[in-house]
């Protein structure tokens, strides 16, 4: 069997930004990543505050050019945001002044596909995220939870290859949040986009990932990529309790933390 294909090659990256109030300082916020991620990996960046991970997410996504290396995703050098990908942020970051059917009519415009298709593709990801009953609503008459729901299917509109998220679940109340971490697996897991999370919670990137990313400081960098062997899709009721899950996640937390 032959390899699976790199989707995402991250090579040799770096990025420098200007110290504020002091034009003629710069500092290196992300210094020489290099990795790898396979067609339809689940990968997690994890790592301390200020360590480069929004950084590396949004050089991945073409939203801020790189300084040095390159960023290949299916094999085209990333120069601006490529067409191919989904975004979801942690603040979900809907039109106020649009339903949740029309934010999505809006991501689809680009596309110019024709009515009846955009009618399918919006009743597909609202099944997906089980928005059916909500397409007619502002964002400000959903809970923070739905409004997260409807980000995802805004970002999975367009059919996304690559889905990349930025600490899409901070915010939310744990109970919420861990509802919604099955869902996206799930949703994730059907769709089988390569995933591109960035977290602050080792249990979550614990569940979701097929390998963390850590990231250290001064400069951001990569620490370590570790294996997550768990099968999946995974659930919480199969991962609580298991001391194997335990021992990862204390492994990965020792690296965050700088212990090993
Ligand atoms: N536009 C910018 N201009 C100047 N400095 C920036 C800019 N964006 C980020 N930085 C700095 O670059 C470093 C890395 O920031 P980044 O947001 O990528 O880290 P992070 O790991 O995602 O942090 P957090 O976990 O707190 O979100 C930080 O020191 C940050 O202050």
């Amino acid at each position: 069997m032959s390899a699976p294909t790199a989707c995402i090659e991250i090579e040799h990256v770096s990025k420098r930004y200007q110290r504020p109030g002091r034009k003629a300082e710069s500092f290196l916020a992300v210094s020489d990543v290099h990795f790898d991620i396979r067609q339809g990996e689940f990968i997690s960046l994890i790592g301390a505050s200020g360590c480069g991970k929004t950084t590396l997410l949004r050089m991945m996504s073409g939203l801020i050019p790189v300084d040095d290396g390159q960023i290949r995703i299916n094999g085209n050098p990333v120069q601006g945001v490529p067409g191919s990908i989904g975004f979801v942020f942690q603040e979900p970051a809907l039109l106020p002044w649009k339903t949740v059917r029309e934010n999505m009519v809006f991501a689809l415009k680009a596309k110019e596909l024709p009515p009846d298709e955009v009618d399918a593709a919006i009743a597909a990801k609202l099944e997906m995220t089980s928005l059916q009953d909500f397409a007619g609503y502002f964002p400000s008459a959903l809970s923070g939870g739905m409004q997260q729901r409807a980000g995802l299917a805004r970002a999975l509109a367009c059919d996304p290859d690559v889905l990349f998220m930025d600490e899409p679940l901070s915010a939310l109340d744990a109970f919420t949040r861990r509802r919604l971490q099955q869902d996206i697996a799930t949703i994730i897991e059907g769709i089988g986009a390569t995933t591109v999370l960035v977290t602050h919670d080792v249990d979550e990137a614990v569940f979701f990932s097929d390998r963390i990313v850590v990231m250290g400081t001064s400069p951001g960098s990569v620490r370590d990529v570790v294996e997550v062997p768990f099968p999946t899709p995974r659930t919480h009721a199969e991962l609580l309790g298991d001391p194997e899950v335990a021992k990862l996640r204390d492994h990965v937390l020792g690296i965050v933390l700088g212990l090993h």
